[in-house]
């Protein structure tokens, strides 16, 4: 279980939000919406163990979570805005960095995101959609508790929406929990929602 108590941020000495709190059980789902600025990023940044508190705490199964920075970083897999797709190299490269660092297969995880045919393409030429969907392949590689998505379905079509909504669904099945930063629907059924305020 994930629980914050109290989080406050700082950015630019501007305070961004406090005061927040939620639990996350094996199996939820959590939608951060707000207006631009509100801090959903740099929530999930403080989550992912990026940025500290300025103030709170957060607990893993009651445990201070950010006391083990690499181990915090094991449970999780956190996709920012960028894709993070190093674009002279082939989309099955960019998988074979990861899967070398966390396990798990190349082909399967580009089936997942219905890239199997583009594995040979160096991710430069991919679509804008099709960039996502490589972003997204990462998380099919190793399961992991903890899903945390910056506007994960930006630029993705019809199809792929479905796709990623198996893809999401599989992980809850098996206990995964997702913290997601969205302005659009996503295909979470269930998920609960944390208004973010703050600046337009
Ligand atoms: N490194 C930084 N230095 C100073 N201010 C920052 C920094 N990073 C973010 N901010 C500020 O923190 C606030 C929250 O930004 P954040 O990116 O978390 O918002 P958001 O809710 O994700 O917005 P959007 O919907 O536009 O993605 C903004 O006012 C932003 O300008």
């Amino acid at each position: 279980m994930l629980e914050a108590h109290e989080l406050a941020a700082i950015r630019g000495e501007r305070v961004v939000f406090a005061g927040l709190s939620f639990s996350l059980s094996p199996g939820e789902a959590l939608l951060l919406t707000g207006a631009n600025g509100a801090g959903k990023s740099t929530l999930l940044r403080l989550l992912a163990g990026l940025v500290p508190p300025a103030e709170g705490s957060l607990l893993w199964h009651g445990s201070d979570a950010l006391a083990d920075g690499p181990a915090h970083a094991a449970r999780l897999r956190y996709l920012a805005h960028a894709d993070a797709l190093k674009p002279g190299l082939t989309l099955e490269e960019n998988l074979a960095f990861w899967a070398r660092l966390w396990g798990g297969g190349v082909g399967s995880a580009l089936a997942a995101v219905g890239l199997e045919g583009l594995g040979h393409l160096p991710a430069r030429m991919l679509s804008a959609g099709q960039k996502r969907r490589g972003a997204l392949a990462r998380l099919a590689l190793t399961p992991v508790p903890l899903w945390l998505l910056d506007e994960p379905s930006v630029g993705l079509d019809a199809a792929s929406i479905t796709r990623f909504g198996t893809l999401l669904a599989a992980h809850r099945e098996a206990g995964g929990m997702v913290v997601a930063a969205t302005h659009v629907d996503l295909p979470l059924p269930g998920a609960r929602a944390l208004r973010l305020g703050g600046a337009a």
